[in-house]
């Protein structure tokens, strides 16, 4: 077997995430064979071009991926090993150390090398796959003791060819990382949301892109993380200890008027969102948001896109509101802070109405 990937590489679940490995597997004309317990998303990704079944009689894979549910994760490695004995075999699970604790003892373990790309939607399923998923994201690369160094270079490859960036972490520290990044966010964004549910009527007339941010990863389908969350218990609950302090300390904040603390827990937030790096894990560059009226008509989005390209500014991300009881929509562009004032000209040379 070659040390840097080849192909074929099977991928197991042909979700969102399995049929985004194949998309941007299949850019780099890797050959990708899919299976899937259920024919109908099977069907829908080798559609989408994601890869083709697998047969029995297919070519022996270099490397399998694992992108099943949580739960299903560790029979299906473990499956994975047994059934190609000569295949290095990876999987893209939110939680690492229960998987591998209940493989440890398989007699291939060496094969298995652990990964994660931090990259995702809040939609599952093959339909609203893409190539692009991971690029620019983090992939965090979990070999265990065992792990034979090919595996982990092999899995780092499929990484890098994604476009993400992979880091290397033990399994535990892996798991206690993402309670902090992903599993932590994702249960409060839940709560914060589940506040609008039963708003008095009209009230929700009034949501402006701050609650749309902190709640998009509300509306995931509960089902991952009905799994994650009980497989990674107790770093998360280590985590609601501290914010239940900060939450008590807010109350009390508030109660007294005590501007100092108030100041102190918001300070603290500000300095949270500076520690996040940047796209390809560099530093954080300095970002505006140039925020443009659209009319809700086919084809602006485009002009839009397109002007800002005839300015020469790289667009790096966008969010749309739509004006309740208006055909307008509001679309924020973020872009480096030093293209925001020729963003601001081009666009409103070609006539486009433009707030800072
Ligand atoms: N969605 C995300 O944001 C995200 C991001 C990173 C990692 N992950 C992890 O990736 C994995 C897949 O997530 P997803 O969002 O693609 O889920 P998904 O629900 O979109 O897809 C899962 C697929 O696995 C199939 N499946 C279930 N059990 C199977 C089995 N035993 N054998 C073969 N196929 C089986 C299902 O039919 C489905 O097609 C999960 O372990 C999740 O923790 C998800
Ligand atoms: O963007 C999103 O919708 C996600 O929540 C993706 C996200 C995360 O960033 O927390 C969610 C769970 C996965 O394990 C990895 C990525």
């Amino acid at each position: 077997m070659p040390d840097h990937l080849t192909g074929p590489v099977l991928i197991v679940g042909t979700g969102l995430l399995g049929t985004s490995i194949g998309l941007a597997l299949r850019k780099h004309g890797i050959e990708v064979q899919l299976s899937d317990l259920s024919a109908d998303n099977l069907r829908t990704a080798s559609g989408l071009g994601a890869g083709t079944p697998h047969t029995p009689s297919a070519k022996e894979p270099q490397l399998v991926v694992v992108a099943v549910p949580p739960d299903h994760l560790a029979d299906a490695i473990s499956s994975a090993l047994d059934e190609h004995p000569t295949a290095w075999v990876t999987d893209i699970g939110s939680i690492k150390s229960g998987p591998l604790n209940t493989i440890a003892g398989h007699t291939s373990v060496e094969r298995y090398c652990g990964s994660h790309p931090m990259a995702g939607t809040q939609h599952s399923g093959p339909l609203t796959a893409s190539a692009t998923l991971f690029e620019g994201r983090p992939w965090a690369i979990t070999p265990h003791e065992a792990t034979n160094p090919t595996a982990t270079a092999v899995v780092t490859e499929l990484a890098e060819l994604t476009g993400a960036t992979p880091l290397r972490f033990g399994p535990e520290e892996h798991d206690r990382a993402v309670a902090r990044t992903s599993h932590l966010p994702h249960l409060m964004s839940a709560l914060v949301a589940g506040r609008l549910a039963d708003a008095p009527e009209g009230h929700l007339a009034l949501s402006g892109p701050g609650v749309r941010d902190v709640t998009r990863i509300a509306g995931t389908d509960p089902g991952m993380w009905l799994q994650i969350v009980p497989a990674n218990a107790a770093a998360i609950l280590e985590l609601i200890d501290q914010l239940g302090a900060d939450l008590a300390r807010l109350q009390a904040a508030i109660i007294a008027d005590d501007r100092d603390a108030l100041q102190q827990l918001l300070a603290n937030g500000v300095a949270g969102t500076l520690a996040i790096p940047g796209k390809h894990g560099g530093p954080v560059r300095p970002m505006s948001s140039v925020f443009v009226v659209v009319p809700d008509h086919p084809g602006e989005l485009a002009r839009l896109f397109a002007d800002a390209g005839h300015a020469g500014v790289n667009v790096e991300d966008v969010h749309i509101d739509h004006d309740p009881g208006r055909d307008l929509g509001q679309v924020e562009l973020v872009v480096d802070v030093s293209n925001e004032e020729t963003l601001v000209a081009s666009l409103t040379a070609r006539g486009w109405t433009v707030h800072q």
